[in-house]
């Protein structure tokens, strides 16, 4: 497994279980064990919303794993994964959130807004209902996030370009009509503009945050200010989806 990705809510139960590695029967080779792995300067949590099947946890795959699942079986509440980055010198942790996009679980995802530094908007560009959503995705944002909160809205499915009915100049359009929200076009199958969705949301929140403060005061601020709540605590955990 990728040492880069692990799933906080495996690692927090603190029993870890002793590797080979820890046991003492090693003796001096464990003197040559590796230095563990710089903690992450900060940690910020990112969440993706949409309406059903946009491709938001196609998304979210393909930048933490880089897969693509072709059928998958639609988010049941919440999911989420993690990636660690490395942008401005700074090691960041990141929190993704995948929320469903049925609105009967509305409820529960709303509950995740909050934390959010980031908001990942998706729309599909080959669906228009889709695309009439946003407004209404609009509202749970302006209703449940933080202002502070960086907005990018998604096109996603780029590589169906003969079944495109949402042009670039409409989605553009949506977006500079909102304060501060950036857009681009991506495709989840082909990989394009994924890695970019996120990096320049991540640099966006970046840009905003007093990076040279020493990193004692760094962890007494900003990573007091983001505990990682894996969940909220009056929430059940999120469902994992299987494809
Ligand atoms: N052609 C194409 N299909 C995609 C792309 N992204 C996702 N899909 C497909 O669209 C369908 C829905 O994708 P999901 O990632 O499950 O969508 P979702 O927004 O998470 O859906 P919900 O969990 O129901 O809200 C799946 O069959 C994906 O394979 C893409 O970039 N191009």
């Amino acid at each position: 497994m990728d040492p880069r990705y692990d799933i906080p809510r495996r690692a927090a139960g603190g029993g870890g279980g002793g590797s080979a590695n820890s046991s003492p029967a090693l003796g001096s080779q464990s003197r040559r064990r590796k230095m563990p792995p710089r903690p992450a300067d900060f940690k910020l949590q990112i969440i993706i919303i949409g309406s059903r099947g946009v491709g938001k946890t196609s998304l979210m795959e393909r930048f933490t794993d880089d897969t693509f699942c072709e059928a998958c079986k639609s988010t049941v509440g919440v999911d989420f994964k993690i990636k660690t980055v490395e942008l401005r010198g700074k090691k960041i942790r990141l929190q993704i959130w995948d929320t469903a996009g049925q609105e009967r679980f509305n409820s529960i995802t709303s509950a995740y807004y909050r934390g959010a530094k980031g908001i990942v908007l998706v729309y599909d560009l080959t669906k228009q209902e889709t695309f009439d959503d946003l407004p209404k995705w609009m509202k749970m944002i302006d209703k449940y996030a933080s202002e502070e909160a960086e907005l990018l809205l998604v096109g996603n499915k780029l590589d169906c370009e003969t079944d495109r009915i949402i042009s670039r100049q409409q989605g553009e359009r949506f977006a500079s009509r909102i304060s501060g929200m950036r857009f681009c076009e991506a495709s989840a199958k082909d990989n394009f503009n994924v890695d970019e969705i996120f990096l320049k949301l991540v640099d966006d929140i970046l840009s905003k945050m007093p990076l040279e403060v020493p990193n004692k005061e760094l962890s007494n601020s900003v990573l007091s200010l983001q505990p990682e709540p894996e969940v909220p605590p009056e929430l059940p955990p999120p469902r994992m989806r299987c494809c």
